[in-house]
């Protein structure tokens, strides 16, 4: 059994930790902060956990959080990585689902994130949490940096092309499209029923902070420079990512062997799904699962392979590959607290 705090538990990824980590049998859930909620029963907010969880959020407290084995951290960016360096001197390990240990480069990272990193040191040696592609180091690492939510769809449908050489790197296009519970429960302006109700928009179309994730995850998996073209888009829906995946082929007979590649690259990854070529993946097969599946597509005599890919952002996307990667660090079962399938209808 592992004691396991939450820094930011009133957050749509904090609740969706609660809700995955109420059924795991391994965890004891021993703190949740809230500085706003401190004091408040969680299942007085959230009566979905109500028999869950007789515990109330308190206010962040090192102390307190010094006695986990794993801290997550549910926070907007440059939380985190403020709060970390106390927590690695204690020996705790931590899964951060913000942005703070994400990027190498951090002149990048205060470009798009608006500040200056504090703890360098800790972001050299932070791991970052795709298991298909770290799950080795993921297991010795005392901070793991858990991936964006599109960045978490994206990488995963061009893995095999690119790690096969099979595509033009440098022109690389995903046109991804999000439900609002990705934009938080702050409650921002632009996310609210009234603004997105019956209505689809692009934004971010200039650029959009998860552009660098994207481009460094694609660039060790190409081993070399990639060029990407991202656009995300807001949906009138709670849950779910879409993200349709385009890429020029250097040689148009490797479209027979791309069903078969994106098989075998992802047969012993428990949530990847690689669906029958043709098909159209949608999201609400992968509601409240840790799921990402995928599916190809070619247009009649086209060079351009088409990849469709979704995930639960709250899911795969944030706190399911999570505890996913807590899984992995701590030597348990990977798919431990993550086997429920998706919410249909
Ligand atoms: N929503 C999504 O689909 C995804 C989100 N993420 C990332 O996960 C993180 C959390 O996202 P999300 O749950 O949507 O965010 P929310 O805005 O919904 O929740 C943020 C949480 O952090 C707490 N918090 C805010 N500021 C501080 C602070 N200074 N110190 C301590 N706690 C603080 C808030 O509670 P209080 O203010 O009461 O303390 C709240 O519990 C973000 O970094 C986000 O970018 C990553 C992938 C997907
Ligand atoms: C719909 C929506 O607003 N989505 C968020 C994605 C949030 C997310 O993935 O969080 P990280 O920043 O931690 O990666 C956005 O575009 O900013």
């Amino acid at each position: 059994m592992i004691k396991v705090g939450i820094v930011g538990g009133t957050g749509y990824t904090g609740v969706e930790l609660l809700r995955i980590l109420a059924v795991h049998p391994e965890v004891q859930v021993s703190c949740i902060t809230s500085r706003s909620e401190a004091g408040m029963p969680v299942a007085d907010m959230y009566p979905n956990l109500r028999g869950h969880y007789d515990l109330a959020f308190s206010e962040p407290d090192a102390s307190v959080l010094k006695a986990c084995d794993l801290v997550f951290f549910a926070t907007p960016h440059g939380v985190a990585m403020r709060m970390v360096p106390e927590l690695m001197a204690a020996g705790v390990r931590v899964v951060d689902l913000s942005a703070d240990f994400r990027l190498k480069d951090l002149d990048v990272w205060a470009d798009w994130y608006g500040m200056q990193h504090e703890t360098p040191e800790w972001n050299e040696r932070a791991v970052y949490g795709l298991p298909e592609v770290a799950r080795e180091v993921i297991k010795e690492a005392q901070l793991v940096a858990n991936p964006g939510c599109y960045p978490t769809a994206v990488q995963l449908g061009f893995l095999p092309l690119l790690e096969n050489g099979l595509v033009d790197p440098g022109r690389l296009i995903a046109d991804a499209k999000s439900g609002a519970s990705g934009a938080g429960r702050q409650g921002k302006i632009g996310v609210l029923h009234g603004e997105i109700g019956e209505s689809f928009k692009a934004y971010g179309a200039s650029g959009h902070r998860h552009l660098p994730e994207i481009r460094q995850g694609l660039t060790d998996a190409a081993s070399g420079r990639v060029g990407v073209t991202f656009v995300p888009h807001l949906l009138p829906m709670i849950r779910g990512i879409e993200a349709t995946l385009y890429a020029e082929i250097k040689n148009t007979a490797d479209f027979e062997r791309l069903q078969e590649l994106f098989e075998s690259r992802y047969r012993d990854e428990p949530f990847v799904d690689v669906m029958p070529y043709g098909s159209h993946p949608e999201t609400r097969s992968v509601r409240g699962a840790n799921q990402c599946r995928m599916a190809l597509h070619r247009q009649e005599d086209s060079n351009i392979v088409i990849v469709s890919s979704v995930i639960d952002n709250l899911v795969k996307g944030a706190a399911g590959q999570a505890v996913q990667n807590m899984n992995i660090m701590f030597g348990m079962k990977e798919t431990q607290g993550l086997e429920a399938p998706a919410l249909l209808p």
